[in-house]
């Protein structure tokens, strides 16, 4: 069977053949390849074809595919039940884990995804403020929630949909959208609906418009102007949680925000999210409180064993200095190919995280994102796939490397993207 003849299956049975919509590579043209299976850094198509992969499930698989640690853990789980619907000892322990990892955390709601984290988190902010407003960042991506999908990133930014069919005015007009890094753009706002603010939510490092970088002072301003006027400052840590740092952005960064969102390597690669924040604001969930927030599969066993093991093996390993030199070569190698080509470009990067964006300007919002050469990534895109090296399918997405990713993959990946520019 080849990809085509599956993916014309596929777009039989499910919207444009995807469970979402990133999956179908819409932006970059080319046929989209179906997996059979993924080992470490490397991932096989149902041809046999061999990608080293910089995709990585879009982030949560720090420790590479079918870990063989978390397989095990996972495996011992499986054959003691899947789901119980009742609080479980694993759960406990994964919490004890974020709670001691995350420093602004102590206390924590498991969910499903990071858009059930996102979505909750918000409705905690609203509840214990009385407030209705919630401000987000152009290009700022937070799960696919009505009120945070006006102009949005990933998806949103990718497929270009303005707004999006079924949100109603209503509530897009409760989000109050700013540009990113814009710091006067904040204070003013605060100036003008101050009261009526309920939280502002944002992604402490941007992964969504393409990796973007807080500007120096850009937290420390919405740490400060929401404690003044007494809103919730949400970081939307679902990429950067357990990547950056063990305590991500906010211990990379050391800011304090009042609630968290995880998700991604939380999960370890099984469904999981979470939020958390001080004992003040989650006193105020269900049952403890009256924000009511619930979930058939949530804290799910499998899952939260996934992610215990993903976290202990982190906490073993510490990996960061080594993904970040490692990660910093790789770009720096891709970067000196495309200069031999004579190809603009930037790269953002920060840990093991980067985009490669076709652009000279620095990029340091969606507005200066979006000058990228889109029809050129999408080039470099099917020239890297078609030489073996998976990235993700946007320009306004993210690389990620994993702890499986060693020195000889990044040589690798090198002279296979080598070869793909030379084509270009
Ligand atoms: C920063 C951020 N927040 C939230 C989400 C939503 O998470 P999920 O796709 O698990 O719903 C994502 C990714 O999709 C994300 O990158
Ligand atoms: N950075 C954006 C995502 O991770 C989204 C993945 C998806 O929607 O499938």
């Amino acid at each position: 069977m080849t990809n085509r003849e599956l993916m014309e299956r596929a777009k039989k049975l499910m919207p444009g053949g995807v469970s979402s919509p990133v999956r179908a590579f819409k932006a970059v043209g080319g046929e989209p390849i179906v997996v059979r299976e993924a080992k470490g850094c490397r991932l096989w198509d149902v041809e046999g074809k061999e990608y080293i992969d910089f995709l990585m499930s879009w982030g949560p698989l720090i420790l590479g595919h079918a870990h063989p640690y978390v397989v095990s853990e996972v495996e011992r789980q499986l054959s003691r039940g899947m789901s119980y619907g009742l609080t479980c000892y694993e759960e406990i322990r994964l919490a004890e884990l974020v709670v001691s990892s995350v420093p602004s955390v102590e206390m924590v709601r498991f969910v499903s995804s990071g858009t059930e984290a996102t979505m909750s988190a918000i409705r905690l902010a609203r509840g214990y403020t009385g407030r209705k407003f919630v401000v987000k960042f152009e290009g700022c991506y937070h799960g696919h929630y009505d009120g945070l999908l006006v102009s949005a990133g990933s998806g949103v930014a990718t497929l270009g949909i303005p707004g999006t069919p079924g949100v109603p005015e209503e509530i897009a007009g409760l989000t109050l959208v700013l540009p990113y890094n814009d710091t006067d753009a904040v204070l003013s706002t605060f100036e003008r609906y101050g009261e009526d603010i309920a939280c502002v939510i944002v992604e402490p490092v941007a992964g969504n418009m393409g990796v973007v970088l807080p500007s120096e002072g850009f937290l420390e301003v919405l740490r400060e102007v929401t404690r003044k006027y007494g809103a919730v400052l949400i970081f939307d840590e679902v990429i950067t949680n357990f990547r950056l740092s063990v305590g991500g952005a906010q211990e990379y960064y050391a800011i304090d925000p009042d609630i968290t969102c995880m998700g991604k390597i939380l999960g370890g690669g099984m469904p999981l999210g979470a939020y958390g924040g001080k004992k003040e604001i989650m006193s105020h969930v269900a049952p403890e409180g009256k924000v009511y927030q619930a979930g058939t599969l949530s804290g799910n066993p499998v899952s939260v064993v996934c992610g215990r093991a993903t976290l202990e093996e982190l906490l073993r390993l510490k990996p960061y200095q080594l993904l970040e030199e490692r990660t910093r070569r790789l770009a720096e190698g891709i970067s000196t190919v495309l200069k031999e080509k004579g190809i603009p470009h930037t790269i953002n990067r920060i840990g093991s995280m980067f985009t490669v964006f076709f652009t000279e300007v620095p990029v340091t919002d969606y507005a200066s994102s979006r000058r990228s050469n889109t029809e050129l990534f999408g080039r470099f895109f099917r020239n890297l796939l078609h030489h073996g090296v998976l990235i993700p399918p946007s320009q306004f997405e993210a690389w990620f490397l994993s702890t499986a990713h060693r020195d000889e993959d990044i040589e690798e990946a090198l002279e296979r993207i080598q070869t793909a520019v030379r084509s270009l």
